[in-house]
């Protein structure tokens, strides 16, 4: 049906049930569709030429906007909650209450650095963040299409709107939900606002957003794209929802992991840094292929 969903990065559970959803959202109609995204490491690329990409967070971590010495433990909270993040042998009721921790001690870090608004679109241009290939033709099919494109992230809003920006592709239909910073008078970071996202909370960060979801109630079929178990709930808003079509990124830790993503997501893309599959969905859906 779509030649690329043979592709050899693409596996599937149940290839039969990801035919029938995908034929019955094509019945709907693609002013019936909204696409769910995560942004860190499933919009953008998880490594390029063997070098790892950085997310929102480290795009600051990394820049001349903090001291080195608040680099050095931004760095030691990566090392040593990245692997629990990643960890197939916990369960997420037990890596919840330490990713709650990673992100409130490494906003904390931000906070005291006292980083300068003006300064931020240098730092992304300077930075290694790489949206995955095919991204143009994503961003600006949906656009022309008019399909809502929801960019839910427990990265850095205001980074993430920096990388969208520079690379001409914050359009309309985009809308962002993710944690954004508070800046003083001056102009200096003082806080984050509102409820902190973290991998695993998306679906309350999803309730909390009633009125975006009453408003794409005209569109109960979801293509979903995410990297992580905790993406899955980024839909939990969507009312009335018909059809949801899963796609997971499968980065890191492949073999491990890979079970557990066959038995969430409808399409497992392992180690494919590119969109060229969700391209060839979203082609199929609205009829240019
Ligand atoms: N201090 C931190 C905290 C989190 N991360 C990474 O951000 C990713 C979350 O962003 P999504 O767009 O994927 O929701 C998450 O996977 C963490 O690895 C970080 O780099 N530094
Ligand atoms: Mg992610």
């Amino acid at each position: 049906m779509i030649p690329e969903l043979s592709n050899p990065s693409v596996c599937m559970r149940d290839p039969q049930r990801v035919e029938e959803i995908l034929q019955s959202m094509v019945k709907a109609g693609s002013n019936t569709v909204q696409v769910i995204a995560d942004f860190d490491m499933t919009l953008t690329r998880f490594a390029y030429k063997g070098k790892r990409c950085p997310t929102c967070h480290n795009i600051l971590d990394n820049s001349n906007l903090i001291s080195n010495e608040c680099r050095e433990e931004l760095k030691v909270l990566l090392d040593t909650y990245y692997p629990i993040e990643i960890d197939s042998a916990r369960s997420i009721a037990e890596k919840l209450p330490l990713m709650v921790e990673w992100w409130t001690k490494a906003h904390k870090i931000l906070v005291q650095q006292k980083i300068r608004k003006d300064l931020l679109a240098t730092a992304v241009r300077d930075s290694d963040a790489m949206l995955r290939e095919g991204y143009q033709l994503l961003f600006d099919h949906l656009h022309e299409h008019s399909i809502p494109l929801l960019i839910f992230s427990a990265g850095i809003g205001d980074i993430l709107e920096e990388v969208i920006r520079q690379a001409g592709v914050f359009h309309s239909n985009v809308k962002v939900f993710s944690n954004y910073m508070d800046f003083d008078e001056s102009g200096l970071l003082k806080a984050f606002k509102g409820e902190l996202i973290h991998i695993y909370n998306k679906r309350e960060g999803a309730l909390l957003n009633t009125g975006h979801f009453e408003e794409l109630r005209t569109r109960p079929n979801v293509l979903l794209l995410g990297d992580s178990l905790g993406d899955l709930t980024m839909a939990d808003g969507v009312q009335d929802m018909e059809n949801i079509l899963k796609i997971g990124f499968l980065n890191d830790k492949v073999e491990e992991r890979k079970q557990s993503y066959l038995d969430s997501f409808d399409i497992v893309l392992v180690q494919d840094e590119t969109l060229e599959v969700p391209n060839a969905i979203m082609l199929y859906l609205t009829g240019n292929k």
